[in-house]
């Protein structure tokens, strides 16, 4: 039986490692299966095409200022007025006005190379000079061998506001490089863009130049000025980042992963940066899987515990089995074994006697041959039933085996023992048991043994059996006391 409960209680500790395991495994993998798709979705679709819609916007924002700059370098009007020695300065500020009411909220402006005066929509701003940091621009775009540069730079005119300047280099009739002209267009409308995308797609757009300047920034955690430094695994792929056109990467910031799309943006001379924090994105995933689990978890216990719940119940009725006569319905040998050391023990720990009765059914092949089978059985349970009418609630009595039945009375001394034993005999004795009206007379010989100290059970249960069989040798019915002294 030990062993049984041993078993048991294994089965169950296997069942809720594989319930669990079977459970949390398929829980994990169909997670690490979702966030890998989320993984690819991002790095491979959402960001690169936010990387494009940005660049594209960005390109539309400045081929008109390039544009408007290009008319402006070729105007005849420009090209004389400064020929005609920059006379009337208003002229040349209703000029740049124009432009700037006619395409919007530019800024238009031009410095002359024979004066170095810088002309606005006001009047002359200031006197561009070699000295002077601010100016150093006018005098790349004077050396410049190419029509144009756009700069991002701050504008005077306008509270130092960051600004995206297109510097158009103006030549005169002969081809004789006469000053620079152009507009000055405020990254406000591209900041709206990210602002626009960050809050329709969940995902930061910012700007880095090569050495890890934030210059224009949509995010919270990369604001404008700031150096990505400062968030070191970011600033470790910088490297990387400058080292190509388009690359996508990871990093992982305050706990959580972060996926970016980096683009170089050749015009500004800046890498465009969109990206998106994967644990947020993957947030609902998350929260499933810990449903999941706990589902998984809940079924596990509840699994285990009608499991454990049938087993108790199979165990129960299997031991009942085992230790229960079928046709008697009164514990077996086998229940004898299972309770007799306790008895044993308890017969010495309180020092009271213990009576052992062997009874035998006399004759008994003749009922059966006489009656049938089935009369016997019923006189073996009956006498069962006789024998058990006979004991106190604390006498044990097991079908020993054929027609045996023994009985155990404990604390019961050798004068009660003879009585009881005396009891059965003669009831079984005056109780015919009646099967299809006819009635089984029927006897029974018994032997009775007290158990002695330092004795083992065997030994008793051999007296017993003796005396049994010396009161069948004495013409059956009648009970016999073993005598330990004579064996
Ligand atoms: N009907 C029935 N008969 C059983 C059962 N178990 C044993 N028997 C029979 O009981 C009979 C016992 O016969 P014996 O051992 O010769 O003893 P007896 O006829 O009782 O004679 P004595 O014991 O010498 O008085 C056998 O014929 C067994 O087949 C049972 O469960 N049901």
């Amino acid at each position: 039986m030990g062993k049984f409960i041993m078993n048991r209680h294994k089965l169950i500790f296997l069942l809720t490692l594989v319930l669990a395991m079977g459970g949390i495994s398929i829980s994990l993998m169909s997670y690490s299966v979702s966030k890998a798709s989320i993984h690819r979705a991002i790095s491979d679709n959402e960001l690169p095409l936010t990387a494009d819609n940005v660049y594209s916007e960005i390109q539309r924002d400045l081929v008109r200022p390039v544009f408007i700059s290009s008319m402006m370098a070729s105007d005849t009007f420009l090209r004389d007025w400064v020929l005609d020695g920059e006379r009337r300065v208003e002229s040349i500020s209703k000029y740049l006005q124009e432009i700037q009411s006619t395409y919007g909220t530019f800024i238009s402006f031009f410095v002359s190379e024979k004066t170095r005066q810088y002309y606005y929509g006001n009047g002359v701003l200031k006197k561009v000079q070699k000295t002077e940091p601010r100016d150093v621009w006018y005098f790349r775009v004077r050396d410049l061998n190419q029509p144009y540069e756009i700069n991002v730079d701050k504008d005077l005119a306008h509270q130092d506001a960051l600004t995206i300047f297109v510097n158009y280099r103006v030549y005169d009739y002969a081809k004789n490089y006469i000053g620079a002209v152009g507009v000055g267009l405020t990254v406000d409308s591209v900041k709206g863009l990210i602002d626009g995308y960050q809050e329709k797609f969940r995902r930061s757009v910012y700007f880095i130049t090569s050495e890890g300047t934030v210059m224009l920034s949509g995010s919270k955690q990369h604001i404008s000025g700031s150096h990505v430094r400062e968030l070191p695994e970011l600033h470790a792929l910088l490297p990387q980042i400058t080292s190509q056109e388009t690359g996508s990467f990871e990093y992982r910031y305050k706990g959580s992963d972060r996926l970016i799309n980096t683009r170089y943006i050749p015009e500004l001379k800046w890498y465009l940066i969109v990206e998106k924090n994967e644990s947020e994105a993957t947030q609902v995933i998350r929260n499933t899987l810990y449903i999941n689990l706990g589902i998984c978890l809940l079924l596990t216990a509840l699994a285990v515990y009608l499991t454990n719940l049938a087993l108790k119940r199979y165990q129960t009725q299997i031991e009942t089995m085992a230790t229960t006569d079928s046709l008697t319905h009164l514990p077996n040998r086998k229940a004898f074994e299972i309770i007799i050391d306790v008895i044993m023990q308890e017969r010495i720990r309180y020092g009271k006697d213990l009576a052992v009765i062997l009874l035998d059914i006399d004759h008994f092949k003749q009922i059966n041959d006489r009656h049938g089978h089935f009369a016997g059985d019923q006189v073996l349970t009956e006498v069962a039933l006789i024998i058990r009418s006979c004991l106190r609630s604390v006498d044990f009595v097991c079908r020993w085996g054929g027609e045996e039945f023994l009985i155990l009375l404990k604390d019961c001394n050798e004068r009660n023992a003879r009585l009881l034993a005396e009891k059965i005999r003669e009831t079984l004795e005056t109780r015919p048991v009646a099967h299809k009206n006819v009635p089984i007379h029927l006897t029974a010989s018994l032997g009775v043994a007290m158990v002695q100290n330092g004795e083992r059970i065997e030994q008793v249960l051999e007296r017993a059996d003796y005396a049994m069989y010396q009161a069948k040798a004495l013409g059956r019915n009648q009970v016999i006391f073993s005598n330990f002294k004579n064996g």
